[in-house]
């Protein structure tokens, strides 16, 4: 049985934890010792102050719900020490250096750098950008100013441009733009609004390519304790570690 350790014990790793389907948590780490605390009551797996104790242990794959800084920090040595990763703050992976050098990494380590679907539906498909044109790719996300930690009595469109400049400014927000990005292939045009008329995050998603166009909409429930993360980003990472054994693969 896959042995995972969680990388990040907030929103995400707490509803992975509570999950019955069966994953084998074997340890945990978070920069607040309290919060593995919480988890490792939950799991019974232990939990580590330290990362390098935590790296240490024998996992085969590390699930990052943390940030994007504890990606970049240390996203390398995990790798190096012979693990797999999934990676949720993708934002992490907007730098194409960064990027590039983890990627190679991973090659030379033999281990597999894994991004998932997170906050969104379609990334699976949308990969056909990387052999076939695409003419038009933009998110549009929008969010309850609480969500952004603003105050605004109205919609208000707090960015628009590119998907690094956006995450570089909104870290815990917009990580499902690069994830689309490095889906298709292509840049993203993005907008992220604020809006106190909506209670869940919304992303929009509009293409336009050789193979025709398709738009998207989703309309996520908020996790209980962050609602700038939605419920579907946990869901996403439980259901890619119950396949990752499975015989048949399912989705380009
Ligand atoms: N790709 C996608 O579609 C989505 C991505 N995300 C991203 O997933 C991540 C997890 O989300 P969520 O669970 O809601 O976040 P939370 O803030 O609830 O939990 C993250 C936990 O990780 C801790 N942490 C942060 N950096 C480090 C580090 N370097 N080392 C150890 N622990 C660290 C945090 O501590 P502290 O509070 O002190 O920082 C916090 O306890 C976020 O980066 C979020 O932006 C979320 C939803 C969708
Ligand atoms: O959870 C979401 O809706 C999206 C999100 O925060 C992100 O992409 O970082």
């Amino acid at each position: 049985m896959i042995r995972v350790g969680l990388l990040g014990c907030g929103n995400v790793a707490e509803v992975i934890a509570k999950d019955k389907s069966g994953i084998n948590i074997v340890a945990l780490h978070d920069a607040v010792r309290e919060r593995a605390e919480h988890l490792s009551e939950i799991t019974g797996a232990p939990a580590y102050d330290s990362f390098e104790e935590f790296i240490r242990q024998d996992i085969d794959i590390v699930v990052e719900a943390a940030s994007v800084f504890a990606v970049t920090a240390h996203a390398e040595e995990i790798l190096k020490a012979g693990k797999d990763i999934v990676i949720l703050s993708v934002g992490a992976l907007a730098e194409k250096e960064f990027r590039d050098h983890l990627i190679s990494v991973a090659e030379k380590e033999g281990r597999k750098i894994r991004i998932p679907s997170g906050a969104i539906m379609g990334l699976d498909n949308l990969k056909i950008g990387q052999i076939s044109g695409i003419t038009k790719l933009l998110l549009r996300t929008t969010k309850n100013p609480r969500s952004l930690r603003i105050n605004t009595g109205e919609r208000v469109l707090l960015f628009s441009g590119r998907a690094d400049d956006c995450i570089r400014q909104y870290p815990k927000n917009i990580n499902v733009a690069v994830a689309l990005e490095l889906a298709s292939g292509h840049e993203v045009e993005v907008e992220l609004w604020a809006d106190p008329a909506v209670d869940r995050n919304m992303h929009e998603i509009f293409v336009e390519g050789e193979f025709g166009d398709f738009y998207l909409k989703i309309k996520n429930n908020p996790c209980p304790e962050n609602p700038a993360t939605s419920y579907l980003a946990a869901l996403s990472i439980i259901t890619l570690l119950n396949n990752l054994e499975k015989a048949i693969i399912i989705g380009t």
